[in-house]
């Protein structure tokens, strides 16, 4: 097969990380710093609030989803905040929604038809999710359908004992045939970080998915034992730093799983600014996969209301 190259020039090369160490405490220590160094104005926190709201994937990924519980799902992701919220925060020029809706392939069609002429992108796993076991050419297909049902993005698995054997070759193989599959549609790589076992690995399966095509990497399908932790996001952030300066490509980012408070919401919203920069606070380029966080940012941004803070008013991330 031909390997999908962004055109930046590079095809997989291993030897340029293969060095790379990555000190745990070090690690360890600095996103410990990110919770308690930034004292935000109070005045702030519901701009950074709504901003975090706007780059929420929201998500439904249950046994037990059915096409009314992805419409009412689509319905919160439109008009996430309620009219009185919208007015008491100063936003009823442009009311906030969410960044995206996130379900299993066969809820696409529904949330296609619910989110028609919102212009929230419908996301689908695919590839056999949370474990990505099955044969590669039933991982494909599956993208297919998806993308066949209308999703404009694709949140893939790796294949975990790809990483295991350190068969970095085989696992651009896979990430490329699947960014081939899936044709217009954006390719989310989730890693299940949880699953990795060290921060190289997790380092190194980063930069061959995004080698390979990634236009988002993603930590975690929410189904691990552990998900989203901000030591991992952090050397998640640094490859794809590194592979931005080394090509000039900026690749998204999304950590997903278990994020739940108004709180988790800002110390990744903190993270991607101290890391990458204001561009990274866009939905563009970052993603929050959440299925139960709006509910807490929701009861934050009542309180702020309530105490008369308003997001529009000197808007720190404008
Ligand atoms: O991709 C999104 C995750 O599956 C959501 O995980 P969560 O249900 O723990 O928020």
């Amino acid at each position: 097969m031909e390997n999908f190259q962004r055109n930046d020039g590079i095809p997989l090369r291993t030897e340029a990380f293969e060095a790379v160490q990555v000190n745990l405490s070090a690690v360890e220590r600095r996103a410990a710093t990110l919770p308690t160094r930034r004292s935000v104005k109070k005045e702030y926190q519901a701009a950074w609030l709504v901003k975090a709201l706007t780059c929420i994937d929201l998500t439904t990924l249950a046994g037990d989803d059915t096409p009314g519980r992805v419409q009412r799902l689509c319905a919160k992701a439109m008009r996430p905040l309620s009219d009185e919220l919208v007015e008491g925060l100063g936003l009823t020029d442009a009311p906030p929604k969410v960044g995206a809706v996130c379900v299993y392939p066969a809820m696409v069609p529904a949330a296609v038809k619910a989110l028609a002429g919102s212009g929230i992108p419908v996301a689908s796993v695919a590839t056999g999710f949370p474990a990505g076991l099955t044969p590669l050419p039933q991982r494909l297909a599956e993208i297919r359908y998806a993308v066949d049902q209308g999703a404009h993005e694709i949140d893939i698995v790796i294949n975990r004992q790809l990483v295991f054997s350190q068969d970095w070759q085989a696992l651009y193989d896979e990430v490329a045939a699947m960014r081939e599959a899936c044709g217009a549609a954006h390719l989310k790589a989730i890693l299940a970080t949880g699953d990795l076992k060290t921060l190289r690995n997790v380092y190194k399966a980063s930069m061959v998915a995004m080698q390979a095509g990634a236009d988002f990497i993603k930590t975690s399908t929410g189904k691990e034992d552990v998900n989203a932790t901000l030591p991992v996001s952090l050397v998640m952030l640094r490859a794809l730093r590194d592979y931005g300066e080394e090509t000039g490509f900026k690749i998204g980012f999304k950590p997903a799983g278990g994020l739940k408070t108004a709180k988790d919401a800002m110390n990744w919203l903190f993270l991607m600014k101290e890391e990458l920069g204001r561009r990274w606070l866009e939905p563009d380029l970052f993603r929050i996969g959440a299925s139960s966080l709006l509910g807490d940012i929701e009861r934050q941004l009542e309180h702020f209301v309530t105490g008369r803070y308003s997001a529009a008013y000197r808007h720190p991330l404008a």
